[in-house]
């Protein structure tokens, strides 16, 4: 491709040299060593490295132009200085790949929890009905049918494009993180519809406050088709403010949550049967959550809602919702012979942790025993937040390691230990090997019983622990096993 075809609609044309603008770009690379003759290299100043130390490889790799943020003068090849590197990534990445985004149905998620969780009843509730669907998230991405590792929950704009140029699906239903749209990894998408779930303490080791937080997941929404739909849970403050926000720009939104304005409203939930009585187009029916507990209302409200904007025949998805089997690591059950019931769910957030707990005492837990830590090196200030909720709504807690992330387990035991005794109470205890407080809690666990593990749901143990097992799930079908 022409670099004035590559460079088309980004600003950056008329800073070019007419020589430069007829070079035969044969691809993009972020990565020096992804460079191939021909190829254009980005030079990105990142959290870990800076990609302008790079150049000089890049070249000789056979980079035959270079883009970048430093001032560069005389190199080898032709270099464009741009004010946003990752931002020019995303531009030529939608330019080199033709608009993949145009050629589908794209559909963004985001929000503080659930979007994995929605974006599994989303892809079940379409493809049940016909449709054939990407799913790009934190799990995994799903491209044609063939599941891929991710390494990101929202890959990068050239990962991304690449996706998108290799799908073949009508439908794409992608995770968008907040770390995701503050940089510029959704640059050259647009969407059909963009979902808002809620937005709660979390990230803010990233972002300097929520309202910063807020700001990032708005972003998506100025990414928006013409006749693109925002689908907002009004149940939550933030949402609320971004119907408010998009209202006066005179964009259109289908609001799902309890109040009367709702474009989809439940008029009930009855939590033991995860049941509710929904009013939608004037119609009043019931219809079951896909999935356990008020969180997986909400989810199963925001896939249904988009379904039906999608055209799908109410019938045929209230049927569909019956056959969803979950979501790896999400609210999973596990009973025990002796009558208990383990739970391993992937909540780690205070308002997640509040959810779960709540869901297991509405599904009749006699005694909740709660097993959680904290990541290493990720927001420390919600830390105290989930002990808090914790000591108040399970019976026991037990404290132990989650992923330590370069921190060590000395330090992070002391932080555990810190917090405990500052925002915990006499139900607390430490037991450092997580493996091994699960084990004590399945031995002591009697009939009603509730032991709900959180923070790891489908995850890999990062360290090694006494037990052999690499997660949560492991853990306790190896102890099951054992008895
Ligand atoms: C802190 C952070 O967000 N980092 C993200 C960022 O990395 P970066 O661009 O700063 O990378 P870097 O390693 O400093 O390298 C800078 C540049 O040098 C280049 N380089 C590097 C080495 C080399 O030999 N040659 C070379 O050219 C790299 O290709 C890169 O372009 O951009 C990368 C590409 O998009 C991301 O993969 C990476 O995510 C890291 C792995 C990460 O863990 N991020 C987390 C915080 C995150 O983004 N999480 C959210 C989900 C959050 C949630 O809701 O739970 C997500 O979307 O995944
Ligand atoms: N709508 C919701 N509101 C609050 N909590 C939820 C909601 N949906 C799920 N959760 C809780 O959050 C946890 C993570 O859910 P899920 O993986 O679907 O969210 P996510 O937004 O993809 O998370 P992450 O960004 O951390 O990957 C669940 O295990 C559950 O405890």
């Amino acid at each position: 491709m022409k670099t004035n075809q590559l460079l088309n609609e980004s600003g950056l044309i008329s800073r070019l040299d007419s020589r430069i603008l007829e070079l035969d770009i044969k691809g993009i690379a972020d990565n020096s060593s992804d460079v191939e003759k021909g190829f254009v290299f980005v030079a990105i100043k990142g959290f870990e490295i800076d990609g302008h130390g790079f150049i000089d490889q890049a070249i000789e790799k056979g980079a035959a132009l270079v883009i970048g943020e430093q001032e560069i003068t005389r190199l080898g090849v032709p270099y464009l200085q741009v004010e946003n590197s990752r931002k020019a990534l995303g531009i030529l990445a939608r330019n080199f790949y033709g608009r993949p985004s145009d050629q589908k149905i794209m559909i963004g998620i985001t929000g503080t929890n659930g979007k994995t969780t929605t974006s599994y009843m989303l892809q079940h509730f379409l493809e049940s009905n016909g449709m054939s669907c990407s799913v790009i998230g934190t799990n995994k991405n799903i491209i044609n049918g063939e599941k891929m590792k991710s390494s990101n929950t929202t890959p990068n704009s050239l990962a991304l494009h690449k996706l998108l140029t290799l799908s073949q699906d009508e439908v794409v239903i992608m995770e968008v993180s907040s770390h995701g749209l503050a940089q510029y990894r959704l640059e050259g998408i647009e969407f059909d519809y963009g979902l808002f779930l809620n937005l709660h303490h979390e990230h803010l080791d990233y972002h300097s406050s929520m309202e910063e937080y807020f700001q990032a997941k708005l972003t998506m929404f100025n990414q928006m088709k013409e006749h693109g739909i925002a689908v907002v849970n009004t149940d939550n403050e933030w949402g609320r403010k971004l119907c408010g926000i998009l209202q006066t720009k005179g964009k259109p939104i289908y609001a799902i949550g309890t109040s009367t304005e709702c474009n989809l409203r439940v008029a009930k939930f009855h939590s033991l049967s995860s049941t509710m009585r929904v009013i939608e187009s004037n119609e009043t029916y019931q219809m079951v959550a896909a999935m356990t507990g008020m969180h997986n209302m909400y989810n199963t409200l925001m896939a249904y809602g988009t379904s039906l904007l999608l055209g799908i025949p109410k019938e045929k998805l209230l049927n569909s919702i019956h056959h969803f089997k979950g979501v790896d690591g999400r609210f999973e059950i596990t009973k025990l012979a002796k009558g208990s019931i383990v739970i391993v769910d992937y909540a780690h957030t205070p308002d997640a942790i509040s959810y779960c707990l709540e869901t297991a005492k509405s599904q009749g837990a006699q005694r909740i025993t709660h097993i959680f830590g904290f990541r290493g090196n990720r927001d420390a200030s919600k830390r105290k937040h989930m002990l808090s909720i914790s000591a108040e709504m399970s019976d026991r807690y037990i404290l132990t390691l989650d992923d330590l992330n370069n921190v060590s387990p000395g330090d992070m035991l002391e932080v555990l230990n810190q917090l405990n005794e500052t925002y915990g109470n006499s139900k607390g205890s430490i037991v450092p090997d997580r493996t091994l407080a699960i084990q004590q809690a399945i031995h002591e666990s009697k009939e009603g019983d509730w032991i709900v593990i959180t923070g790891k749901g489908h995850e890999k143990y990062q360290q090694t622990f006494h037990l052999p097992t690499d997660s949560d799930r492991e853990t306790v079908n190896y102890i099951i096993k054992q008895n």
